[in-house]
């Protein structure tokens, strides 16, 4: 990663994934930031974790890893984020989040604004707005990104943790919108849009000027519309270890591609490739520098 690539900001929760026999970093929007380091961009996790020790373990293992841990910051109050997952017999997670943890309150302090007008994407959801203050925070970073800096909105509608009056302020300010085909039915069901994924997608395009809907199947592959084109693509198969953080790495491959100019279709092949990369490995953040140089040297070719 050099001073020059992209920042690509994971802007709300920074946490640890709490599995039966292990616990793992995760997040989605730091998950992003994570996949779009490996990437090749300048990951950046924009978060808030507490002053315990299992604050200090995240922070240790994004260092490791090559990403700045500078804007995850550090709050005395309040316990680093935590969310038990239990896995069904073929790799699905039920997540259990709990509450009032450090990222709740993530703040528009100084550093977060700097980079923020440096930013070529930035990836938000909906779980962090679940607080008033990390909410505020998300849309104030939103406002202060560059105009041409991407806008990348990965819904993830988790237990109760989303409300019509969060998601539709998020459709406004995103330019593109990365959902699974259930949060397509919710979404549908909430904003009363067409439920077939083609319309909904040209439906929310229309309604919230979005460039880019994205709708991922999980071993069905995904949707994409643009504004000039749609392209479907199928799964392919893998064999699971868990999916959790698959729409995560999909989301980054994403990103990545299209600030690199991939035509769409390889880039949603790419991406689905990565989603299903992540999903044949335990957790949301593993390690997979040689395999997605293999898979960037596979899709090279065909560019
Ligand atoms: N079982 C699978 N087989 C093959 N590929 C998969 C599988 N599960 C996920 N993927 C890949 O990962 C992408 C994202 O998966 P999925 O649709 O499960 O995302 P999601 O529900 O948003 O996930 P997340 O839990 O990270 O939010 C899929 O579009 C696909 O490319
Ligand atoms: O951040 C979220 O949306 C989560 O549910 C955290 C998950 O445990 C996981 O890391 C991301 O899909």
């Amino acid at each position: 990663m050099s001073e020059a690539a992209p920042i690509v900001i994971g802007l709300g929760e920074l946490l640890w994934d709490v599995f039966p026999d292990r616990r793992l970093p995760g997040g989605a929007p730091a998950n992003v930031a994570f996949q779009a380091g490996q990437l090749g961009c300048r990951g950046v996790v924009a978060s808030r974790v507490g002053t315990d020790d299992l604050g200090d373990e995240l922070c240790s293992y994004l260092d490791e890893k090559g990403l700045d841990s500078s804007y995850v910051q550090r709050d005395p109050e309040h316990p680093t984020g935590r969310v038990t997952v239990e896995l069904s017999d073929d790799g699905q997670p039920d997540f259990t989040i709990h509450e009032h943890v450090a990222w709740d309150f993530l703040a528009f302090e100084e550093p977060l604004q700097q980079v923020a007008g440096e930013a070529s994407a930035v990836c938000f959801g909906t779980l962090a707005q679940r607080s008033p203050i990390a909410r505020q925070t998300i849309h104030s970073v939103l406002a202060a990104t560059p105009q041409n800096c991407l806008r990348v909105y990965d819904v993830n509608l988790r237990q109760q943790f989303y409300d019509r009056s969060w998601v539709e302020p998020s459709l406004e300010k995103a330019s593109v919108v990365k959902l699974n085909h259930d949060e397509v039915g919710i979404l549908a069901g909430q904003l009363e849009l067409p439920t077939d994924p083609i319309g909904f997608a040209g439906a929310v395009q229309d309604k919230f000027a979005i460039d880019w809907v994205c709708i991922t199947r999980g071993a069905d592959g995904c949707l994409i519309a643009t504004n000039d084109e749609t392209v479907d693509v199928p799964g392919r198969p893998i064999e699971v270890v868990d999916t959790v953080g698959a729409g995560d790495a999909f989301t980054a491959a994403l990103i990545t591609t299209r600030l690199e100019g991939w035509p769409l279709r390889p880039a949603a092949e790419f991406a689905n490739r990565v989603g299903g990369l992540v999903a044949s490995r335990s957790g949301a953040m593993p390690t997979l520098t040689e395999e997605l140089a293999e898979l960037r040297t596979e899709f090279g070719r065909q560019l």
